[in-house]
């Protein structure tokens, strides 16, 4: 998908919510541990209840690793039902890979082409020919690790390094990689005090932004510092959309909370 299907559809569906399918058997309804594919029936109902108010899904991988082959089963039938019926809808990986270049090959071959994910969430720790080998690859994005919602952030991401934060050198640095074009970065929704100095090093691109929900991080300001002119902000729910109900109407539930998010991300457009 190209950046600018993914504006056009979240103007079209004044949305731009992303759901993060992060498939816990211990959290789904008991229900649904009778089906012959729990986590594969538990995504296909919260994609079909909540679709139309979206733009994008994110399962985490490592949720899927977790049930080793089962896993890994359902979130190919995961991808390829999103990719059958909504194709529309901007498919993210999160993987966080990133390994020497022959190997970072492997895994962009692994989510981009074989499981044909738009996208896939990369650490930039090893650097250029760790990134190169996903950004080879047309209409697809490599979403890179930039400042993080979590505590451990400040362990590295915000150290400077020869005067300079090192997350604002990852952003910098990565605008030089061959093309860089096809880059998103991750911010975390409980840092968007800083998201107005990271618009300065990247105006343009399009930012993935997870922390809101039970991370606790706020919308408005995250709209409000990191907005850009073709919107630039994918905001990511999981936890609190997907589990929002552990009973049998917990599609419906999930639809109402991502409602909730659409309704407030439709003001705020
Ligand atoms: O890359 C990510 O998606 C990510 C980066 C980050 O800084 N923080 C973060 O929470 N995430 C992911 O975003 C999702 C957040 O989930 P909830 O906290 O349940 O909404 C999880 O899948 C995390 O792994």
């Amino acid at each position: 998908m190209t950046t600018e299907q993914l504006v056009a559809q979240i103007y079209k569906k004044k949305s731009f919510l992303c759901i993060g399918l992060d498939t816990d058997l211990e959290k789904v309804p008991s229900h649904l541990l009778e089906e012959e594919d729990p986590i594969f029936a538990f995504n296909k109902a919260i994609i079909d209840a909540t679709h139309d108010i979206c733009v994008s899904y994110k399962p985490n991988i490592a949720f899927y690793e977790a049930y080793g082959i089962k896993g890994w089963q359902a979130l190919e039938k995961t991808i390829r039902y999103l990719n059958e019926n909504f194709p529309e809808q901007f498919t993210i990986a999160d993987a966080k890979r990133g390994d020497i270049g022959n190997t970072s090959t492997r895994y962009a071959k692994a989510f981009l082409e074989d499981l044909q994910f738009d996208s896939v969430t990369i650490a930039p720790y090893m650097g250029k020919d760790s990134v190169e080998p996903f950004l080879a690859f047309k209409d697809k994005h490599t979403i890179l690790l930039a400042l993080t919602s979590n505590v451990g952030a400040f362990d590295f991401q915000t150290k400077l390094v020869d005067g300079k934060e090192l997350y604002k050198t990852v952003l910098e640095t990565s605008k030089s990689y061959e093309n860089s074009e096809n880059l998103m970065y991750v911010v975390g929704a409980t840092k968007a005090e800083y998201l107005k100095e990271i618009r300065q090093i990247v105006p343009d691109s399009f930012l993935l932004v997870p922390g809101v929900g039970a991370q606790g991080g706020s919308l408005k300001d995250v709209c409000e510092n990191g907005m850009n002119d073709k919107v630039g902000l994918l905001i990511n729910s999981s936890r609190g959309i997907i589990y929002a109900s552990a009973e049998s109407d917990f599609a419906d539930a999930a639809r109402h909370k991502a409602l909730e998010l659409q309704r407030q991300m439709a003001e705020l457009l």
